[in-house]
C-alpha cells in the first residue's frame, strides 16, 4: 500500500505554491494557538489565487463549534483535524455541525491502542502524534515507532487511516516506512529556518519513493 503523505503546517504563499506542487496527499493550516498559525482569510487567498489541487485539513485544537464554522465559511477545507482533548460526543458534534471528515490526533502514550479503539469507531483518519514539554503538536520529536505495526492492525480492524507524525525527518523516514504506516504527517522536518523547504521535500520524497 501507497503510504499517504500529509505535510502540515503550511504559513504562507510561498509554502502552499510548493506543498501544493509537492507529492503531498494533504496539506493542513493550524488555527490554533502556534507559531504556524495563520489567517483563515490569508489562506483562502492563498487558495483562490494557486488553486486547491490538494486534499485541505484545517487543525483546531478544543475549538468552539463558532471557530470551527468562522473558519470553514472562509476557507474550503476538506478535514478538520482536532489536535487537542476532544472528546467522542464532541467529534460527532462538529461533524454534525460541519459535515466534514473528521481526522483525531491522538497523543502517543502507553494507552495508544485503547484510544485508537475508543476514537476510531468515529474518526475518518487518526494521527498518533508526539507529546513533548507539554506539548501536543509540532513538537519536532519523534516517539517510539516500535508500536506502530501494532497500531496500523487495530486502525485496520476498525477500517480507519492511522497517520503518524512528530518529528519525521528526510534522515529517519526510512526506518518509520519500514514499520508499514498508513500515513505520514509532517510539519518541522520538511522546513528550513520556518519556511517549507523544496530540498527537504525533494530529499524526503525521494526517500520513500514518490
Ligand atoms: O504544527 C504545529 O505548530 C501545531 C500546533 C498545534 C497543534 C497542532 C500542530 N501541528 C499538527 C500537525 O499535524 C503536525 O504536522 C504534527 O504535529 C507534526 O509536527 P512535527 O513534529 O513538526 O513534524
Amino acid at each position: 500500500m501507497t503510504v499517504q503523505i500529509k505535510y502540515c503546517g503550511c504559513q504562507s504563499e510561498e509554502d502552499y505554491k510548493l506543498l501544493i506542487e509537492s507529492k503531498a496527499d494533504l496539506i493542513g493550516f493550524i488555527f490554533a494557538e502556534s507559531k504556524r498559525e495563520v489567517d483563515p482569510t490569508k489562506v483562502n487567498s492563498w487558495i483562490q489565487k494557486y488553486g486547491k489541487p490538494k486534499k485541505l485539513v484545517g487543525v483546531f485544537q478544543n475549538a468552539s463549534l463558532q471557530r470551527i464554522n468562522d473558519v470553514i465559511s472562509t476557507v474550503p477545507i476538506d478535514i478538520i483535524q482536532c489536535h487537542g482533548t476532544e472528546t467522542v460526543d464532541q467529534l460527532k458534534e462538529i461533524r454534525d455541525h460541519s459535515n466534514k471528515e473528521i481526522y483525531k490526533a491522538l497523543p502517543y502514550s502507553e494507552h495508544i491502542l485503547k484510544e485508537i479503539e475508543l476514537y476510531g469507531k468515529v474518526a475518518d483518519s487518526l494521527i498518533v502524534d508526539s507529546v513533548a514539554k507539554g506539548q501536543f503538536g509540532g513538537t519536532g520529536i519523534p516517539f517510539s515507532w516500535k508500536e506502530v505495526p501494532n497500531m496500523m492492525r487495530k486502525a485496520n480492524a476498525l477500517g480507519v487511516t492511522c497517520f503518524i507524525a512528530g518529528g519525521i525527518r528526510p534522515d529517519n523516514v526510512s526506518e518509520l516506512i519500514r514499520h508499514n504506516p498508513h500515513g505520514i504527517d509532517l510539519s518541522g522536518g520538511i522546513e528550513e529556518n520556518g519556511k517549507k523547504s523544496l530540498k527537504r521535500i525533494e530529499t524526503l520524497e525521494r526517500m520513500i519513493m514518490r
